[in-house]
């Protein structure tokens, strides 16, 4: 868009420019490349972005504001900005608002949007299918009939042609492919054919021949459900699921009666190898762990000792698989020193045309590498990265109005969006549910545009009752649309079908969570999208994304807000709508203004909901104040401006005293033991117990083929 000096030009066709920027991301992109050329790049990580100084903008020119500046947390100085002295064309929604009206000044005092980083980068790319059909492969003919009848599937994705028969030869294995590249079936398939095949037949009563962790019980279930599909044919071999929520006592029942494939989350496995006498490891053949790099991080794996330590003093046979899309080099070298001769297997095509007949020839199996040359996680092609830099203050109306202009004014859309707490996720989703649903200004029937599509708000996360989480699994899954708000216990391993958009409202804690959270999109060769919100002190999260190989592109706060000018519940007192004349920036301003008023009446209607609304923002400075040290200078809570906060929040006013205990916890964190020192004592103590069962081999600094005693 042009620039007129903080007024932001007329938009003449506001509904053609968001379809535009949305609907036809490759064509926008491509505009925005070339426009991009002529902008000023920052290339360093270290160097605050440039300011962005000619373009349009809702934000009011530049002016220092003291009052604001003040309230900065900690008294930094943010840089604020004052409004012009409003003119017709030109004001806020709310400055048209009765004297002593409660309003909301969203768009003063907001700091300028940076112009943007960006980074040149290239990403890694996989190649996801084969042409090679599952009958190439040495299966029982029933296990193949299954996979093509009842799991539909006929060609192999590259990692399943990769594992599969390096898993049947009895090796251990590192597997790294791309989310949404059919890892699962990489491991269930080869685990239910050694299973079937085994001479003396597999007796219920038996207990457990594999052992497969993974990190969520929605994964667990996933799993499970891949597993009893495959075992259709093969009766006589019993799966079996443990993942918390469901009473112990019938799972201690299951257990007693006998499952030979046990999924189980590490927490509750671990509860019942201490509480559980049923519970024995004498015939573990395989221990699976999918999504290890989750699974070996600190608070994982204190449970993954104990269960390690169970089954070592009990089996004595076993393959070693470990699974995901962002295997790093840490936990490359510990299955290094800690597996029996593993192959590392990745699908990892980064310069090569994907399309070339020579590039199935680096679908290879090798070892593991000694260095880390796996620094760019693969991201799958079909997937269009963006980001967009929001002032604190329209966080909230920018979220709403993505969501709108997604789920109500688009077809078929399936969006997630993520949150960094249990506390974020519920404030959102009640007010969401009871602003954009039901209420004064909720979206009537009467008022919805007839190209509409009523809204569907889920939500997920650790604290709701496992029924609960379960049923919302389910109907998530088996929606076309729909809005679910999750925390990361959806970020990792789920298959849900169709998600077009994956939104990131709070940015991750690193890179490989970034990729797994927009991994739930774009997958098995499919297409989809994601957004990054941003603050404007974050921009340099961009760099630091790049140089992870990961490229995103910008889209325009202004072209997100313009969809409620689609929406005459929106409409500001003047009375102006699309219908009675063109959608301009001011009136785009009214909207927001409008429906910013709308959270923040409901938010405070009562009591409980200022309350719920206090400690939402509390649980978001309390995660805010957790990012890693390498990200600290991009999330530090310094540069959080607490007033603009709690706008997001639908607050009228900054709550006193709200990041004390925020701060304290941190103080209290740095008396802690250096946490960096214990997360790498506790992979050494796992790396010992892991290789505990070849410790004659060790000891004698034997080999890693003779390590095993198997
Ligand atoms: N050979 C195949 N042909 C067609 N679809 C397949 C094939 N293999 C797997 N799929 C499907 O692809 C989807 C993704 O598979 P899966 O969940 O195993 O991916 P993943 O690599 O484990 O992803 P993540 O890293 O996110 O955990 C699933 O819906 C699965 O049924």
């Amino acid at each position: 868009m042009a620039a007129v000096s903080g007024v932001l030009p007329q938009v003449p066709e506001p509904r053609a420019a968001v379809f535009r920027t949305f609907s036809k991301p490759r064509p926008a992109h491509a505009r925005r490349q070339a426009a991009a050329t002529k902008r000023k790049c920052q290339a360093s990580s270290e160097a605050p972005p440039a300011k962005r100084r000619s373009k349009a903008s809702f934000l009011p020119a530049k002016k220092t504001a003291a009052k604001e500046t003040r309230r900065t947390l900690k008294g930094k100085a943010q840089r604020t900005f004052s409004p012009k002295k409003p003119s017709a064309g030109a004001r806020d929604g709310d400055q048209e608002r009765k004297p002593g009206a409660k309003t909301s000044s969203l768009f003063k005092n907001n700091p300028e949007i940076p112009e943007l980083p960006r980074p040149v980068v290239k990403q890694v790319q996989e190649k996801v299918f084969t042409s090679d059909a599952f009958q190439a492969l040495d299966l029982h003919p029933h296990l193949i009939s299954t996979i093509n009848t009842v799991l539909k599937m006929s060609s192999m994705t590259s990692v399943q042609k990769q594992s599969i028969p390096v898993l049947l030869e009895g090796r251990d294995a590192l597997v790294r492919s791309q989310t949404g590249s059919g890892k699962t079936l990489a491991y269930c398939i080869p685990v239910v054919q050694s299973l079937q095949a085994m001479q003396s037949k597999i007796q219920r009563g038996d207990g457990p021949y594999a052992l497969i962790l993974v990190p969520t019980r929605e994964l667990a279930l996933q799993s499970f459900d891949t597993v009893q599909k495959l075992l259709k044919p093969f009766t006589w071999i019993v799966p079996g699921v443990l993942m918390g929520g469901e009473k112990r006592k019938s799972e201690k029942a299951r257990l007693r009666k006998g499952i030979n494939i046990l999924i189980s989350t590490p927490g509750r496995l671990v509860d019942h190898i201490k509480s559980t006498k049923n519970i024995h490891f004498r015939q573990i053949r395989w221990l699976i762990l999918d999504e290890a790099d989750r699974i070996l991080d600190l608070g994982f794996e204190k449970d993954l000792t104990v269960i390690l330590n169970a089954v070592n003093a009990e089996c004595q046979e076993r393959q070693n698989v470990l699974l995901s899309a962002t295997l790093t080099e840490g936990v490359a070298r510990l299955a290094d020193i800690s597996l029996h001769d593993p192959v590392s297997i990745s699908v990892l095509d980064e310069s090569h045309d994907v399309s070339s007949p020579e590039s199935e020839a680096f679908l290879e199996a090798s070892p593991p590498q000694a260095t880390d040359e796996l620094d760019g996680f693969a991201i799958p092609a079909g997937l269009e990265q963006h980001v967009v830099v929001v002032p604190s203050k329209l966080r909230l109306v920018c979220l709403a109005a993505f969501i709108l202009q997604k789920c109500k004014f688009e077809r078929d859309q399936k969006v997630i969006v993520f949150f960094s707490s249990c506390e974020l996720v519920e404030f959102h989703y009640t007010l969401f549910l009871q602003t954009l649903l039901s209420g004064s200004g909720a979206l009537a029937p009467e008022h919805l545009p007839s190209t509409s599509t009523p809204l569907k708000f889920l939500r997920l996360h650790s604290a709701l009752e496992q029924e609960e989480r379960t049923a919302v699994f389910q109907d998530f899954t088996h929606s076309k649309t729909g809005i679910l708000f999750c925390t990361d216990i959806a970020a990792r391993g789920l298959d849900l079908p169709q998600v077009t958009w994956i939104v990131q409202y709070n940015a991750p804690s690193s890179p490989a969570e970034y990729i797994h959270r927009i991994g739930r999109t774009a997958r098995i060769g499919c297409h989809g999208s994601s957004l990054l919100v941003l603050a404007p002190s974050e921009a340099e999260y961009v760099n630091s994304l790049a140089s992870h190989k990961i490229n995103v592109s910008e889209v325009k706060m202004e072209d997100i807000l313009s969809v409620l000018t689609k929406d005459d519940c929106f409409k500001g007192r003047r009375g102006g709508s699309q219908k009675s004349r063109a959608a301009g920036p001011q009136e785009i301003r009214e909207r927001a203004t409008v429906l910013q008023t709308l959270f923040e009446d409901y938010v405070h209607s009562s009591e409980e909901t200022v309350s719920g609304a206090k400690k939402a923002l509390q649980s978001f400075i309390r995660a805010y104040a957790t990012y890693p040290r390498e990200l600290k200078h991009i999330f530090h809570i310094r540069l959080l401006h607490l007033g603009h906060m709690a706008k997001s929040f639908g607050l009228r006013d900054a709550p006193k005293n709200l990041c004390a205990s925020a701060m304290k916890k941190k103080k209290a964190n740095l008396k802690r033991p250096d946490l960096q020192r214990k997360k790498t004592q506790s992979k050494q103590r796992l790396a010992e117990i892991l290789r505990s069962e070849y410790a004659s081999g060790m000891e004698t600094g034997g080999t890693k083929a003779s390590r095993k005693v198997c």
